[in-house]
């Protein structure tokens, strides 16, 4: 196997629909799936590049793994459900810190989805969110998380990372909606951030390999008789 030459991470809480996200832009179809254990990975051919994508689970006895994922990414997909508030949330409160070992310039993309369970029944922006999830809007249901929403975590993950806003892409053209059962800007989601990812991978390469410290080199210090080191 062509060893990848860079990595995308999906992360967000379960059911959310990082796998059918995965599935439709890959396979090009929407299908049934089981709750992901541990992690799996797609390899995509970008230009010149090999990209590996990695899904991950989102179930809580997984969450352990998510930074072992991370390590190195040159982008997060930050994914929620936008019919739920609370796996907007969880992406602060879960699974932010888990990005710490990716890339220094790793970059950031927020994902709503399922969008097709409420399309055209978002909250305007002055009404109160309706007590209960699921409020009934026509035949589909009001959505819970509003763009704005997304784009004030995308500001706080700036901050949590201490970048500059003038540095990174925007915070508008950072937040996605998506829906992979209709297949709903899933294609722009995944190319925008493979072509924000290609400098990513050039930088990388220019390095060379990340520098690590081989504990096998270890050799412990000689004491002097004085019982300080030398
Ligand atoms: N209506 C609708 N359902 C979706 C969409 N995406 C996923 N689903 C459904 O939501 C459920 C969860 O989807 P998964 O893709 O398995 O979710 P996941 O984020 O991978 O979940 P974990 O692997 O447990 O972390 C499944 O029943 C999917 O069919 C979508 O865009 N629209
Ligand atoms: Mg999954």
């Amino acid at each position: 196997m062509k060893k990848p030459d860079g990595k995308v991470v999906l992360l967000g809480d379960m059911n959310v629909g990082k796998t059918s996200l995965l599935h439709r832009y890959m396979e090009r179809r929407f299908q049934e799936t089981v709750s992901t254990v541990g992690g799996a990975f797609y390899l995509k051919q970008w230009g010149p590049y090999n990209i590996s994508i990695w899904d991950t689970a989102g179930r809580e006895q997984f969450h352990g793994l998510g930074s072992m994922y991370c390590r190195g990414a040159a982008a997060v997909i930050l994914t929620y459900d936008v019919n739920s508030l609370q796996s907007l949330t969880e992406l602060e409160e879960r699974f932010l810190a888990l990005t710490d070992s990716a890339s220094a310039d790793c970059i950031f993309a927020i994902v709503g989805n399922k969008v097709d369970l409420s399309d055209d029944c978002t909250l305007p922006p002055d009404e109160n969110r309706p007590e209960k999830s699921g409020a009934s809007c026509g035949s589909k249901v009001q959505k819970q998380v509003r763009a704005e929403d997304a784009i004030a975590l995308y500001k706080k993950i700036l901050k949590y990372k201490m970048l500059d806003e003038k540095d990174v892409p925007a915070a508008e053209k950072m937040c996605f909606e998506t829906s992979a059962k209709t297949g709903y800007k899933v294609d722009y989601l995944f190319e925008t951030v493979f072509d924000m990812v290609v400098p990513i991978i050039i930088r990388q390469k220019a390095e060379g390999p990340p520098q690590t410290v081989d504990i096998t080199d270890y050799k412990p210090a000689k004491r002097t008789k004085s019982g300080c080191c030398a």
